[in-house]
């Protein structure tokens, strides 16, 4: 979907990305992380060409990004930032439909989509459809600013560090509309963070960045068992409180990251909540207990089914060392 080939990005002769090879697939929610100066919003910026590489190609569905009319590229790529670059004068409904109106929407789709959108985040649409942006919380407005992106039904969404500016409740309570949001309206996602908390708990799969260049890329349990060297090892010990790579007996649960003794004993994980990699493997391995069968969407899981699947797993490791 979004091929990178030896690209790079120099600033005088300076790299700042250096032969970054990738490819994003269609619908995926991939994660950019990396310390400070690593090259994520470069790279990021990259893609809707608000920065200009110097070298290699980016494709969006194997056309090189130039090759595409600027305007043209930049309405079917939603961005969504940090600082929130939400029109503060303008109602909700009016910076929801920015792009749409330029797209020349008719008047019915775009009251449909504005309505479908608002509730999708469970606001309700006659409260706040008219709602000067300055009249929400922080919160609020980084919700308008992921549905604004979404409005015009792009393909592709970028996220530069959306949530980092939110207290932790909030931040966790936009995790899940993103992931939802992405669900529902299969989007391919772009997402950059420094945060390998929110890189675990999102992405499908995560590229961690050094100096330009691509360290690691992996799903998060491929990265968390094993580091390709040093560096992303230092990153997860440094990213994940309880992260220690000799035992596998660590997993996510609602998102946290929790050492077996501190695993609560009726932990509950919510699919969309959760690393896809760890539902699987425990449904592969029969430990899932489906404890509400009217809400699948709701698994819980006791610390004994848990404990089961950790030794289950610690034993076919060394089985599979000997
Ligand atoms: N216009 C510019 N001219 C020169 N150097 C630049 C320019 N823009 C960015 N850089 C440099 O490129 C490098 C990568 O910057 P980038 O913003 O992509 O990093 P990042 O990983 O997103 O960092 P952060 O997490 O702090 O946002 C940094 O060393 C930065 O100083």
């Amino acid at each position: 979907m979004i091929k990178f080939e030896k690209v790079y990005k120099r600033y005088d002769d300076k790299a700042v990305v250096s032969d970054f090879t990738l490819n994003i697939k269609e619908g995926e929610f991939f994660v950019l992380i990396g310390p400070s100066g690593s090259g994520k919003t470069t790279t990021l910026k990259m893609i809707n060409q608000l920065i200009n590489l110097s070298e290699g190609y980016i494709r969006i569905q194997e056309k090189p990004i130039s090759d595409f009319d600027l305007q043209e590229l930049r309405w079917n790529i939603g961005y969504v930032l940090q600082q929130i670059a939400l029109f503060p004068n303008m109602t909700v409904e009016e910076n929801i439909l920015i792009v749409p109106e330029m797209k020349k929407w008719s008047e019915e789709d775009m009251e449909n989509r504005v309505i479908e959108l608002l509730e999708s985040v469970n606001m309700d649409p006659d409260k706040y459809r008219h709602r000067h942006i300055s009249e929400l919380s922080g919160g609020e407005q980084q919700r308008i600013g992921v549905i604004r992106a979404l409005a015009a039904d792009p393909d592709i969404i970028l996220m530069d560090e959306p949530f980092s500016a939110l207290d932790p409740i909030t931040r966790n309570n936009l995790q899940k509309d993103v992931l939802k949001l992405q669900q529902k309206f299969k989007k391919t996602v772009v997402f950059v963070t420094h945060d390998m908390q929110e890189a675990i708990s999102l992405g499908d799969r995560i590229c961690l960045m050094n100096n330009g260049k691509i360290e690691q890329v992996g799903t998060a349990n491929e990265i968390l068992k094993n580091p390709a060297n040093d560096f992303v090892r230092k990153f997860l010990q440094t990213g994940l409180p309880h992260y220690q790579e000799e035992k596998i007996v660590q997993h996510l649960i609602d998102g946290n990251y929790y050492s077996t003794t501190e695993i609560p004993a009726n932990a509950t994980i919510s699919v969309a909540d959760s690393v896809n990699d760890l539902i699987i493997l425990l449904s592969k391995n029969e430990v899932v207990h489906v404890e509400n069968s009217e809400d699948s969407s709701q698994i819980v899981i006791t610390k004994n089914h848990l404990l089961d699947f950790l030794a289950y797993e610690a034993t076919s490791s060394k089985e599979a060392e000997a």
